[in-house]
């Protein structure tokens, strides 16, 4: 049995009115299951088309599926365990326009009348303003991409303001619609396009803000037989997640009439305000995250919940929760405490694997969105340094003692054990460079100094540097886990 004769209802024979960027686990453990099940119900009525977002890997192992997949969510409800299995069948097409024959299929989507909404997930990575040249058909970066495809679709239909698009991104970072629009505006100005452009960028399109939240864990490569014994088929591209899924979205009742996905069962919430969920989620699930994984991984652990049922590491997450980022917070304490309980359960979830290797990716970035906001609130709350999240930094440190083979850049763990670090090329050589220097004093100075990294110069936080410093001395001298023990 293969995937094509399980499928009941084939949804990627709807029209192309969305355009995807990025292919992760996340977009297919969450975003196109949403749309798939408005398409099951009719709702939507509208396929998925995806446009690779970044050079690395292929697409090969997509389309042998035809682009359609497993998903398996599994948890604990009320603390009784539920599966559910769904075949997604909404995406239509993935194309690479970093090649030009996929290219001109990619120009041909920007271009249709049927296209009207865009979304993407591109990491807190993605989200970014570097100067790029207008004469790259598809830039290197996201917004850079944005701003081609607008002036594209702009020029073809002459400015046409019924062609405006409604993006809608993922992305963890603060105001996430807010800030893309803010970069193509910029982008705008660099390469001194039209002011007639720019108003219909302003005027008839939309940057919309938005939060999302299931932890989606990917394709089970340790437990496949067994998955593909129960669904019966052969699946090489099966994502699992937990079964808790919440999309936050800030627009108002137009928007909700165009992308109606709270008529199906998922839990999507229509808001003018998105800000306190997305504190709260990013601050206190993707925050424990970011702070303890680093340092699960460079004790032994693999995944989350190992790491969970460690007494160290358990004990930590009450620590930095409870002690250092829950203070830095204004919103109900008791609301606080409650969400960081569940998702603590979440963390604990029996049924998934979540590797502490998935969690890794663009760590820095995640770092200075999930955790850095908390320290320094903290810092400049009370005037001390909150020792739980300095360990984490300093983690974050010893994580990035990488040096680069082939163009892929390996770190070693204290049991000389080689792992690949996944960031941005920047940063990637940046930390190499500061790791061959041999002093930690120096070592240190540098990193926390360095505004490119950070946005502000970190030795200006009192007592940061000497905790950091003291960590970095004490893994070598103590190991991570005893320097731990130190601090709860
Ligand atoms: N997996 C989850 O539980 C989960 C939940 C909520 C949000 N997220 C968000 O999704 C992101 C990706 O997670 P995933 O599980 O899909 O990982 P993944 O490894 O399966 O996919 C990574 C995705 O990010 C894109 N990407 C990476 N770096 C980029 C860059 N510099 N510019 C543009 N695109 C880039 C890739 O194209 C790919 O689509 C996370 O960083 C997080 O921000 C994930
Ligand atoms: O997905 P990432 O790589 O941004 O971060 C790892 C996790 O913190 C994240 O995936 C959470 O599981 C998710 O944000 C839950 O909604």
């Amino acid at each position: 049995m293969e995937i094509k004769d399980k499928i009941i209802k084939d949804n990627s024979k709807y029209p192309k009115k969305i355009l995807q960027f990025g292919q992760g686990n996340f977009l297919r453990g969450f975003v196109d299951w949403i749309i798939d099940l408005s398409n099951d119900e009719e709702i939507l009525k509208s396929s998925v088309i995806i446009a690779k977002a970044t050079e690395r890997g292929d697409l090969n192992r997509f389309k042998k599926q035809n682009f359609k997949y497993t998903l398996a969510m599994r948890g604990l409800e009320g603390g009784e365990a539920k599966e559910e299995y769904k075949i997604i069948t909404s995406i239509s097409d993935m194309i690479n326009p970093y090649n030009d024959k996929d290219f001109k299929s990619y120009e041909e989507v920007i271009k249709s009348e049927e296209l009207s909404i865009v979304i993407s997930n591109t990491t807190e990575a993605g989200i970014v303003y570097e100067k790029v040249n207008f004469e790259d058909n598809y830039p290197k970066t996201f917004p850079a991409k944005i701003t081609k495809l607008l002036y594209t679709r702009y020029l073809h239909f002459k400015g046409d303001k019924s062609k405006g698009l409604l993006f809608i991104p993922v992305e963890l970072i603060d105001n996430n619609g807010r800030e893309l629009k803010k970069i193509v505006l910029k982008h705008i100005e660099d390469w001194k396009l039209p002011d007639e452009f720019k108003n219909w960028v302003e005027e008839n399109n939309k940057f919309l803000n938005t939060l999302v939240d299931r932890i989606v864990t990917g394709y089970p490569k340790d437990n496949i037989s067994k998955l593909e014994e129960k669904i019966g088929y052969k699946d090489e591209i099966i994502v699992t997640s937990e079964i808790f899924n919440l999309w936050v979205i800030e627009g108002n009742k137009e928007d909700e009439k165009n992308f109606p996905i709270n008529r199906t069962k998922a839990n999507i919430i229509w808001t003018d305000n998105v800000k306190s969920y997305k504190t709260r989620k990013v601050r206190i699930l993707n925050g424990a995250h970011t702070s303890m994984a680093l340092a699960a991984y460079l004790s032994g652990f693999k995944i989350v919940r190992d790491m969970m049922e460690d007494r160290n590491f358990n004990n930590f997450y009450d620590f930095i929760i409870e002690d250092e980022i829950i203070p830095t917070i204004e919103m109900d304490k008791d609301e606080l405490l409650s969400f960081s309980n569940s998702v603590k359960d979440r963390f604990k979830n029996p049924f998934i694997d979540h590797s502490l290797l998935d969690i890794f990716l663009n760590s820095v970035s995640k770092f200075k969105e999930r955790c850095l906001s908390s320290l320094l609130d903290y810092y400049n709350k009370y005037d001390k340094i909150p020792k739980g999240l300095a360990f984490s930094l300093a983690s974050l440190i010893r994580f990035y003692k990488v040096k680069e083979k082939n163009n892929v850049f390996f770190g070693k763990d204290f049991n000389n054990n080689n792992y690949e670090v996944k960031d941005d090329i920047n940063i990637l050589k940046l930390f190499e460079k500061f790791w061959q220097e041999d002093n930690n004093y120096n070592l240190v100075k540098n990193i926390l100094s360095n505004e490119e990294i950070w946005g502000v110069n970190l030795l200006e936080v009192d007592g940061l540097f000497e905790e950091i410093l003291n960590n970095l001395n004490n893994f070598e001298e103590i190991g991570i886990r005893k320097t731990l023990e130190k601090i709860v």
